[in-house]
């Protein structure tokens, strides 16, 4: 009956869509944490303002659920400019990307989310327009083919990515600004909890907002999601029996246990990985297209998704040779490494 929150980047049903919206931060400073970034960004936001110029191109970089997409409509609210949204793989014709460039005023904001899925042709036309705010259209064919160019105002692409490996050089070396997430820390997440609770009208203690905060994966999208879902535990059942409302840290821990969510925050899925490593190959090393394979997940979602919080929380490791699991990978799990498993330890410490 309980569904355990997986894959962050997996669309929400409607209603809870439209929570997540109303819970995103519109303003600068109500983003919570990722100080660098914001601090930058605040400078070149100012300058620009100064200037009376459009800001650079943005790329923003990231695991899903960390506030790309949030942080791209705040660049545009504090800049006074408008947003067009769109997608990599909705912009499959030229003429799709050449539509929405011709359309832009003045300052705007063009939001490509999923960039790194740009059809290479659409992306070539992103070049000069990122450039020279200037596309080349080709009009009519065979002999009396020619190309025109067509100027554009000056304008700031946001481009979002999740992996932000897959994008090509030219494509990359052409925004000005690069911004790179890491997950957030409990800290942070416990402020981002409460800014929610408080929005959602929920009466939430501390400590049941540190405890959400700690197994959220370092991620807000997962964070607002324990917190709502911990919620419809605290009105309807506890450990202690029916609730009244009030999430405390006991109620958290009920709700996310019953969410398969365990004591480190790892969810059902991060099992499934570290236990098929340990398991099912002897700790690795080991490639993650076989791990893939065994979990049953596509390899390119265990790459963007659960691999980076595994490697950064230290539950898993990257050698030349493939993925190995950690010390503490077995230790959480209460298995016992093989033998040959401490000379990788060591190796891994050395
Ligand atoms: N810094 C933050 N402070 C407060 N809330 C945040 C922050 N970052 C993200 N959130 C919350 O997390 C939710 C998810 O963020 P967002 O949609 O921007 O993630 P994303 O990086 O675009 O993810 P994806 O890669 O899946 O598109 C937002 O609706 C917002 O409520
Ligand atoms: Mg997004």
């Amino acid at each position: 009956m309980t569904t355990a929150p997986r894959d962050a980047s997996a669309p929400l049903p409607g209603q809870e869509a439209d929570l997540e919206k109303a819970l995103r931060p519109r303003a600068l400073d109500d983003f919570i944490g990722q100080q660098k970034i914001k601090d930058n960004l605040r400078v070149f936001i100012t300058a620009a303002l100064q200037r009376g110029e459009a800001l650079d191109h943005v790329i923003l970089s990231g695991p899903p659920g960390l506030g790309k997409t949030t942080l791209a409509f705040i660049i545009a609210e504090e800049m006074g400019a408008e947003v067009k949204t769109t997608s990599g793989p909705a912009l499959d014709k030229p003429a799709s990307i050449a539509g929405l460039l011709t359309n832009l005023n003045e300052g705007d904001v063009l939001f490509i989310d999923e960039i790194h899925r740009l059809a290479p042709v659409v992306e070539e036309y992103l070049y000069s327009a990122m450039e020279d705010y200037a596309i080349d259209i080709l009009i009519d064919s065979g002999p009396s083919a020619r190309s025109v160019r067509i100027a554009l105002p000056p304008f700031t692409l946001i481009g979002a990515t999740t992996r932000k490996g897959l994008l090509t050089a030219p494509l990359r070396a052409r925004f000005g600004v690069d911004f790179r997430y890491d997950y957030y820390d409990a800290d942070l997440l416990r402020r981002i909890v409460l800014r929610s609770a408080s929005l959602m009208d929920v009466e939430i203690e501390e400590d049941g907002a540190h405890e959400i905060a700690r197994r959220s994966r370092g991620t807000p999208r997962i964070a607002n999601k324990l917190l709502r879902r911990t919620r419809d535990f605290a009105e309807v059942e506890t450990a202690a029996g029916p609730g009244d409302g009030r999430v405390t840290r006991a109620v958290a821990d009920h709700a996310l246990n019953a969410l398969d969510v365990d004591e480190a925050g790892l969810d059902d899925m991060d099992a499934r990985i570290l236990l098929t490593l340990m398991e099912k190959h002897d700790g690795g090393p080991v490639g993650v297209s076989n791990i893939a394979v065994t979990v049953g997940e596509d390899s390119g979602t265990i790459e963007e998704v659960y691999e980076p919080y595994l490697i950064q929380e230290g539950f898993i490791a990257r050698t030349p040779r493939g993925r190995v699991a950690t010390r503490r990978a077995y230790e959480h799990f209460d298995i016992v490494p093989p033998l040959k498993q401490s000379d990788i330890f060591d190796e891994l410490l050395g």
